[in-house]
């Protein structure tokens, strides 16, 4: 049998622990595939570099990835580069020439995921990609094949490495930010790019994903509410744990009938305050953990190492075996399947809940004042809870569900007026806190 050719396009982070798993689990492969995997190829930047440690022969890099996908020998191209050009130029020609495709690149595929679909439906060539959400853990597929029998309602995780090693550093030993994610950048979990980690929009593109997959419906970035992690402060942090809760960022996707009773999907990633005896709260470092709600399945959860070189390039390589066996008996992946084409419900038409914290003068009818803020707007207080100095006292206000909407209009009323000195912090909160 002739082996299978591999392009590989990227040898940072991820790439170079693709080659070293390549290489020393070849005989493994081989047996599992039933032909062996060679590399035909590796584009790289600057081939010069000294890559020392790895076990290839250095004639293999060039700075021609183009060049390489399209070598008539090549069946499967890995892309480990990243960022949305030129990925997804070289990867619409690989698949549109039959080549399979197995990429990591999530913010390709949640911000333009149809345009290598339509290609790989066109060259009849296979689109993997389960590196890109949630590192190691097998999700996609689950998704893409086991749960394809079932109605999925809801996904919630924590779906980000380098935020989660940040938030349970500040938790746990209260650790500053900077300095927690410089040692995640250290551990190869932070992109190319931290702002992608702690603003919240490697979640967000990882949420498209999964909600597309989980809905029948393509969804991409832009349609995901999307909120960082940069706001998040010590004292946030310390008000929780003193509630018996911690903060953790969430990638929330649900379907469901909205206000007008359309069935609709909504698809949000933000900070959110979980209780402690939450499963998600007990997920630390740069771990990931998502819970996937299904009709008849009921409640399922995925757990594992969500980023870091090794981790990710275990799913690759999964893919890579996959890909190569379609490519020996003539079978392909299962394609796009996004025939629901539900409709995105907007933030403010999404139920959430409310941790408000509150600067008040300290003086009779203050509590009503703001009492009536909440009011005004159908916001029903779940807990008020009250801590008096001499002439101010800060009052922390956690409501029951009501449209986020509703709850913004609510903060931006409290904040004009008075007797609200200033608003210390805003989170949502989940999971009965
Ligand atoms: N590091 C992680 O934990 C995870 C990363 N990913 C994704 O995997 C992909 C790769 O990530 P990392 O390996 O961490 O990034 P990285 O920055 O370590 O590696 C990317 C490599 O691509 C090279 N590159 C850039 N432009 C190139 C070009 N035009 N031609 C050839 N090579 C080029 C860079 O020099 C670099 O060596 C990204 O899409 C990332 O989002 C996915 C899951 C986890
Ligand atoms: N930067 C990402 C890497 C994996 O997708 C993360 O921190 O999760
Ligand atoms: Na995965």
């Amino acid at each position: 049998m002739r082996p299978v050719k591999l392009a590989l396009l990227g040898c940072g982070t991820v790439g170079s622990e693709v080659v070293r798993l390549l290489h020393e689990q070849a005989p493994d492969l081989t047996a599992r595939i039933g032909a062996e995997l060679e590399l035909a190829g590796i584009a790289v930047r600057r081939p010069g570099r000294k890559r020392g440690s790895l076990p290839v022969d250095e004639s293999l890099f060039t700075t021609d990835a183009l060049g390489l996908i399209k070598r008539d020998d090549v069946d499967v191209v890995v892309e480990v580069v990243g960022g949305v050009e030129p990925a997804r130029s070289w990867l619409v020609e690989a698949l549109r020439a039959g080549k399979s495709v197995v990429t990591a690149n999530k913010a390709l595929l949640a911000e333009d995921g149809a345009t290598l679909h339509e290609a790989a439906a066109e060259g009849a060539a296979d689109l993997y990609y389960e590196a890109s959400v949630a590192g190691a853990i097998p999700l996609l597929r689950p998704l893409r094949e086991s749960l394809h029998g079932d109605r999925v309602t809801r996904v919630t995780g924590i779906v980000n490495g380098t935020t989660n090693y940040i938030l349970s550093s500040m938790d746990a030993s209260g650790a500053g930010f900077d300095e927690a994610l410089e040692k995640a950048g250290e551990l190869g979990y932070a992109e190319a790019d931290p702002t992608a980690d702690v603003e919240g929009f490697d979640a967000a593109a990882k949420a498209a994903i999964l909600a597309s997959l989980a809905f029948h419906t393509r969804v991409t970035a832009a349609d995901v509410f999307r909120e960082g992690m940069t706001a998040v402060t010590a004292g946030d942090m310390a008000s929780a744990r003193r509630m018996g809760c911690t903060i953790k960022l969430l990638c929330i996707a649900e379907r469901g009938p909205d206000a007008r009773g359309r069935e609709s999907v909504g698809v949000r990633v933000h900070p959110a305050m979980i209780p402690r005896t939450h499963p998600l709260a007990a997920v630390q470092d740069a771990f990931n953990a998502v819970f996937v709600e299904a009709e008849a399945a009921g409640q399922l959860m995925f757990y594992g190492q969500g980023a870091g070189g090794t981790p990710t390039a275990s799913a690759v390589l999964g893919d890579i075996v996959a890909a190569a066996r379609n490519k020996l008996t003539g079978t392909r992946a299962p394609g796009e399947n996004a025939y629901a084409h539900l409709p995105i419900r907007s933030i403010g038409e999404v139920v959430t809940r409310y941790h408000i914290s509150l600067d008040v003068a300290e003086r009779p009818g203050v509590l009503a004042a703001v009492a009536g803020v909440f009011a005004r707007h159908e916001v029903s207080i779940a807990t008020v809870r009250q801590s008096g100095r001499a002439q101010d006292a800060q009052l922390i206000i956690v409501t029951h569900g009501a449209p986020d909407a509703n709850l913004a209009a609510t903060v931006a009323e409290l904040d004009q007026l008075d007797i609200v000195r200033s608003i210390v912090s805003v989170l949502r909160v989940e999971g009965g806190a």
